[in-house]
């Protein structure tokens, strides 16, 4: 329980209507969780407007209320703080209420549109590792130390964002790394949150649903950087088109990493296949576990920001080497008796798939097929849907087109709008099967000894949201059971 004005301190308020000297039990953003002594912030989202709901948050006993615009009548036991923006107001107030924990730990925030996930759990992995206890708030799953809390979102609101942040300081968390989306950042999710670092990995096309432009997407990625304090770093990849746009603005330490060209942080692929990477970084010849082109990137971007935050050089190598990826990314399947190579990936992007695929041809020995599975989610971006199938039509000898999560959209229309992808001269190699496990199926059922199934875009997840139900399902279980059902 804590003052309300104490709660509010920076805060750029433009109005008070009642006793702001009052306790609040807790924050919410959402009226229908909110109890007796509570404090509700309104906010204006994409779907309704949480204005809407003030009067049924005081009904609940909201004894204060944050708002952009005052509601018409005003309640005398309840203290109205007006604001000119509730989502950068319920940022700061957060960071007050749980005391600041981001700046009792170092917090290192990574965005990008693919990769997030990779840098943000090798840190958490190797920080682990070299002994430091630490936290991770990530897609797949939020953890401080050995304890894993599930995650609803990439990133978390901020009422829920600074509380695992302050579970972690009290745990005695001396580091913490999250993913930091694009959508967090525009909905001011970071705000108040003092980061020691932050990493940019790459952007290309995804979300567009959300941003509309792609330059709006690049400036809402950018603001992360510009929003970092001079005692922070902030790492670039330099081989993507906009490393360097991040970092225009920024106060922080501006550094680099490359495969390509001179940078801070520069490495080489000296080989690359389905035992690991052998790459030069800096002086140091080092083999990695994780495989791809595009995991080379991400151990860069995970050892310079080692390397900023004052770790070993050597040591940090060496820990780096032995470690796994996360879950769903490239996870690789050898069917009981080795005949058929499965690898199930989150590549839910049309660049993801594109470096999902050029990495199997590349570890390509002879004539093997490659057969891809894949889908496009309900209620996101529509423009990737043709592109995702024209990408798997290109780098595949076939293809099953089937359903990622429909949400509320019907499955058939987001694979028609995927097959108008498929050039004509490939139409012949393309299946559709709505049902997902009937596409694994099959795929299986068409492969010969050698052969590789990617089974992409669900990753990690373990249910198919259809019409707001998640029904169970997971894609590497799914493959293992065609596996050991077809070889029968
Ligand atoms: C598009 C989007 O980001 N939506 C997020 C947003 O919801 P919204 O804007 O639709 O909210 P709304 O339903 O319009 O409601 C507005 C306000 O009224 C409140 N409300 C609503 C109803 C009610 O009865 N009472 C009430 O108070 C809501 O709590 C909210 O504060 O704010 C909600 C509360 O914080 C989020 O849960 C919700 O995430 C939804 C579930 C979501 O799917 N988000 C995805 C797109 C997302 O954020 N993804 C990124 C990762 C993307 C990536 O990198 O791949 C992530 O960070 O997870
Ligand atoms: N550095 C990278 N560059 C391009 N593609 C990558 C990179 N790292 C991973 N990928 C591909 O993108 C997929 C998603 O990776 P990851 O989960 O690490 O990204 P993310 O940014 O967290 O994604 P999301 O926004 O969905 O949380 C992987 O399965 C892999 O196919
Ligand atoms: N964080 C991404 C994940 C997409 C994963 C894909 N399986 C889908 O459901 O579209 C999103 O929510 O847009
Ligand atoms: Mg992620």
């Amino acid at each position: 329980m804590q003052l309300l004005r104490d709660i509010l301190y920076s805060v750029s308020i433009q109005a008070v209507h009642g006793n702001n000297n009052i306790s609040v039990n807790e924050l919410r953003i959402d009226s229908r969780a909110v109890k007796s002594g509570d404090a509700f912030i309104a906010i204006k989202g994409v779907h309704t407007d949480g204005h809407t709901f003030i009067a049924k948050a005081i009904e609940l006993g909201a004894a204060a209320v944050i708002c952009e615009v005052l509601p018409e009548t005003l309640q005398e036991q309840v203290c109205y703080i007006q604001v000119a923006d509730s989502t950068h107001a319920c940022g700061v107030m957060a960071d007050n209420f749980y005391q600041h924990p981001s700046r009792n730990l170092q917090l290192v925030g990574v965005t990008g549109t693919n990769g997030k996930t990779t840098i943000a759990t090798l840190l958490f992995k190797l920080f682990t590792k070299m002994g430091y206890h630490c936290g991770l708030l990530s897609t797949v799953q939020n953890q401080i130390g050995d304890t894993v809390i599930p995650a609803t979102h990439t990133t978390p609101d901020a009422i829920s964002l600074n509380a695992l942040l302050a579970q972690m300081v009290a745990d005695g968390c001396q580091y913490a790394f999250m993913e930091v989306s694009s959508h967090a950042v525009h909905q001011q999710r970071i705000a108040g949150l003092k980061f020691a670092g932050g990493i940019f990995s790459n952007i290309t096309h995804d979300h567009l649903d959300y941003h509309k432009t792609f330059d709006e997407y690049i400036r809402v990625k950018k603001a992360f950087f510009d929003g970092l304090p001079n005692t922070a770093f902030a790492l670039t990849n330099l081989d993507d088109k906009r490393g360097n746009v991040m970092l225009q603005n920024t106060k922080a330490r501006k550094a680099t990493y490359s495969l390509r060209t001179m940078a801070d942080f520069k490495g080489k692929i000296l080989e690359n296949n389905l035992t690991g990477l052998i790459m030069q970084v800096g002086e140091q010849e080092v083999h990695f576990r994780l495989i791809g082109e595009f995991n080379a990137y991400n151990l860069l971007a995970v050892y310079g920001a080692a390397v900023l935050l004052n770790q070993d050089k050597h040591t940090v190598l060496q820990a780096l080497s032995n470690l796994q990826g996360a879950e769903g990314r490239f996870d690789y399947i050898l069917s009981d008796n080795q005949r058929i190579i499965g690898i199930v990936d989150y590549a839910h992007t049309p660049d993801a798939l594109l470096n999902v695929l050029a990495t199997i041809k590349n570890l390509r020995k002879g004539n093997e097929q490659v057969i891809t599975v894949v889908g496009c989610g309900g209620d996101r971006d529509t423009a990737k849907r043709p592109i995702m199938a024209q990408v798997a039509a290109e780098h595949s000898d076939k293809v099953i087109l089937t359903s990622d999560n429909p949400r509320s959209e019907d499955p058939a229309a987001i694979i028609q709008a995927m097959e108008a992808g498929v050039p004509v001269h490939q139409k012949k190699k393309v299946l559709s099967i709505t049902d997902r496990k009937e596409a694994i199926k099959t795929a299986i059922s068409l492969a010969n000894p050698e052969d590789i199934v990617l089974v992409a875009g669900k990753g990690h997840e373990k249910y198919q949201d259809i019409k707001g139900v998640k029904h169970p399902f997971d894609d590497k279980a799914v493959l293992l059971e065609m596996m050991r059902m077809m070889e029968k």
